[in-house]
């Protein structure tokens, strides 16, 4: 049965124009190269975490579960997490309300997630959601950030998703009288308590193998700072000519993803791009630049992207948790600074360059001038 697709809801550049043909969904695209499966390494949650959460510990498991995740992170960046712990129905429910609010009019979406991009003091409280699309660079208030123009035509340069920035912090303090909105404002609420409790017990237990004190534990990942995007990538009558997300790496500590079954998402390890399948019920998660740096480098924020479909649109949500905005990275690869300088750093490089240099302009070397 093919779905019926409403236009009217997508951005105007993302709209088909007036002369094109819509194949339907079912229909198959024999020009998509088809890539191998990323056979990513699975973590259970539950196993690995439970030791670390225990007073008593058998030093085994944990042992075996640390290695495991370190040797993991060495090796490919990010693994794939199963008995998480988050149900089902809070998965479904998510998708299904995020479903009907893309699917809103775009100018309504827009009406109704304005971003405050503007700010009398140099204090930016972002906006607990915003709507954007085009670009997932975001200013901290959650505006699409301006970036300057490659060389491309207008129609590569443009990133073909839109979506919704959920600041966390912010979220409890918002009450929506509409119903559909507060029931989604609930739900991202409790997915974000979710998330942020699978990022600290990760984090807990890699702790020995980052050699981190007690205050840098402390400080060196922040849930007060998590962050959420939901995604709908619309369908493209080009997909040859751009990307639902360009190659990039993120900025987090750590980054929780959920996709849909529709997949797209592909990651890069010795030279090669993997698609990552969706498998119901995982999660995955990726190393940040943050995360790189406390490493020193042991472990790499993996480079990954998203690939646009002719035929059906794709919904996923990511969480990313950074450190606390004042916490001083130290690391023996880097020269000291806070996530608050790198990420100043990132938005005047997109700004002025169009790309993100991330953690290579803070590498230590006694070369200053390079
Ligand atoms: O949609 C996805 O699967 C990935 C999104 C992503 O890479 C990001 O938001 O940084
Ligand atoms: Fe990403």
């Amino acid at each position: 049965m093919s779905e019926s697709y409403n236009f009217e809801s997508y951005p105007p550049l993302f709209r088909p124009p007036p002369n094109i043909p819509i194949q339907e969904s079912n229909s198959s695209d024999k020009t998509e190269p088809l890539l191998l499966d990323a056979d990513i390494p699975v973590i259970d949650y539950f196993k690995c975490t439970a030791t670390a959460n225990q007073d008593v510990v058998d030093d085994d498991d944990e042992s075996i579960c640390r290695n495991l995740i370190s040797e993991v992170y060495r090796d490919w960046g990010l693994f794939r997490l199963v008995n998480h712990g988050i149900s089902v129905t809070l998965l479904n429910q998510i998708q299904e309300h995020a479903k009907k609010l893309f699917s809103l009019p775009y100018e309504t979406k827009k009406a109704l997630f304005s971003s405050s991009s503007t700010s009398c003091s140099n204090i930016v409280s972002p906006t607990p959601i915003s709507y954007f699309w085009g670009t997932p660079a975001l200013t901290p208030s959650g505006a699409a950030l301006a970036q300057k123009k490659g060389p491309q035509d207008n129609y590569q340069s443009l990133q073909w998703m839109e979506g919704f920035n959920i600041s966390l912090a912010q979220l409890s303090h918002l009450q929506y009288q509409d119903l559909l909105l507060e029931t989604f404002r609930s739900l991202l609420e409790e997915y974000g308590k979710e998330q942020g409790r699978l990022a600290t017990d990760i984090f807990k237990v890699m702790r020995s193998d980052l050699k981190l004190g007690p205050l840098q534990y402390q400080s060196y990942l922040s849930v007060a700072t998590g962050l959420l995007r939901v995604y709908r990538y619309p369908r493209c009558f080009e997909p040859e000519r751009t990307w639902g997300i360009d190659v990039h790496t993120d900025s987090s500590v750590l980054s929780i993803i959920h996709q849909d079954d529709v997949g797209g998402l592909q990651v890069y390890k010795d030279h090669q791009w993997f698609d990552v399948k969706p498998l119901s019920n995982t999660l995955i998660v990726n190393i940040g630049d943050m995360l790189q740096a406390m490493s020193d480098d042991n472990y790499m924020s993996v480079k990954h992207r998203v690939k646009v479909n002719k035929h059906k649109e794709r919904l996923s949500i990511g969480y990313f948790v950074f450190p606390a905005e004042d916490a001083v990275i130290q690391s023996t690869k880097y020269n000291p600074f806070t996530y608050a300088d790198f990420r100043a750093q990132v938005q005047h490089d997109l700004k002025t360059v169009g790309l993100k240099t991330g953690l290579q302009k803070f590498k230590f070397t006694t070369d200053q001038s390079s």
